[in-house]
């Protein structure tokens, strides 16, 4: 069965800060054909490739990678909270062929969902419970990581399995490109924010409140060119889309981690998700690109991309 694909940025700061209302008008318009897309694939299954923001995964144990064969929304930035319709078996059969192929990769029978994997579902179906989806989680701020050649390995793995499968298939990706958000890092936490990214599940309300007061005020800053964060790098992800666009999934091997931190910021680490996506889709056969969409946007600490691509039969 073909397969079809959308990859988007995401940001927690859709409904929290205004960019000018051109870019609005533009996003507007780049979601509805995003979602015009996904009406006429019309998919039976959603595989979501997604980072998580330490609200699923922590230091305590931090996988590159993992399935979730069940999942709920954590609600962090006003995303949906409480249980998600995860295809418990296609879930547990894709761990287990994955695993197979050589891949390691790890299970969660309850995996936590932030604005990460829930935002593009929203954007896209307009909620939550439109369509079995089946959550792969993907590290993308939490370093170490593993080698770029990895998240493609994975993705080509599970795009194997869904070439099988008689479902249509629509392949999520969320996160990216360059950006350097305010989310906590081991590296430079005092003792009180190791704690969290340790084991920070569940935090009291206004413990989540403060965080994200925090960089709701980075992204005012930012707008107005007085924050300390890295700047966003249009050039590094019009070069990074290109990549995608050609279709030659080896490419994504050059990439290195610290070189992708120093050039694009902390949390460029995301587009791990869009290399699984990709190559999850090129498993499946050559593809066509449809959607192709940046613009740098600092009201939501994103540089912002959306791009929609279908194999060819
Ligand atoms: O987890 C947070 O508090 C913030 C995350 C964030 C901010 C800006 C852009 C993004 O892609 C994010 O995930
Ligand atoms: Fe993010």
């Amino acid at each position: 069965m073909s397969l079809a694909l959308v990859a988007m940025s995401h940001s927690p700061l859709l409904d929290y800060v205004q960019p000018a209302p051109e870019v609005t008008q533009e996003l507007i318009g780049v979601f509805d054909r995003a979602r015009a897309f996904v009406t006429e694939i019309d998919p039976e299954l959603v595989i979501t490739f997604a980072p998580d923001h330490y609200n699923g995964f922590f230091y305590e144990v931090m996988p590159p990678s993992c399935i979730g064969t069940s999942a709920f929304g954590v609600g962090d930035y006003g995303s949906a909270e409480g249980a998600l319709p995860v295809r418990t078996d296609l879930a547990q059969d894709l761990a287990a062929r994955v695993l197979e192929s050589d891949i390691d990769v790890a299970v969660s029978h309850l995996m936590a969902l932030d604005h990460g994997a829930v935002q593009p579902l929203e954007t896209l179906f307009g909620g939550v419970d439109a369509v079995p989806i089946i959550p792969v989680f993907v590290n993308g701020v939490a370093p170490p990581f593993a080698p770029m050649r990895r998240m493609r390995l994975l993705g080509e793995a599970i795009g194997r399995w869904a070439a099988a499968r008689p479902e249509r298939i629509l392949l999520v990706a969320s996160g990216g490109l360059s950006h350097d958000p305010p989310v906590p890092q081991w590296a430079t936490a005092d003792e009180r924010a190791r704690e969290l990214l340790l084991a920070g599940k569940n935090p009291p309300a206004e413990v989540r409140a403060a965080r994200q007061q925090r960089v709701i005020d980075t992204a005012h800053a930012f707008a107005a060119g007085t924050a300390t964060i890295r700047d966003l790098n249009p050039e590094w992800d019009q070069a990074f889309m290109g990549d995608c666009a050609s279709g030659d999934v080896g490419r994504f091997d050059a990439y290195v981690a610290d070189e992708m931190a120093e050039q694009a910021g902390h949390s460029s680490h995301e587009v791990r998700a869009w290399v699984a996506a990709f190559s999850a889709l090129a498993a499946a056969g050559a593809y066509a690109i449809g959607e192709r969409f940046y613009r740098p946007i600092p009201e939501y600490i994103a540089g912002f991309g959306v791009m929609t691509a279908t194999t060819e039969d």
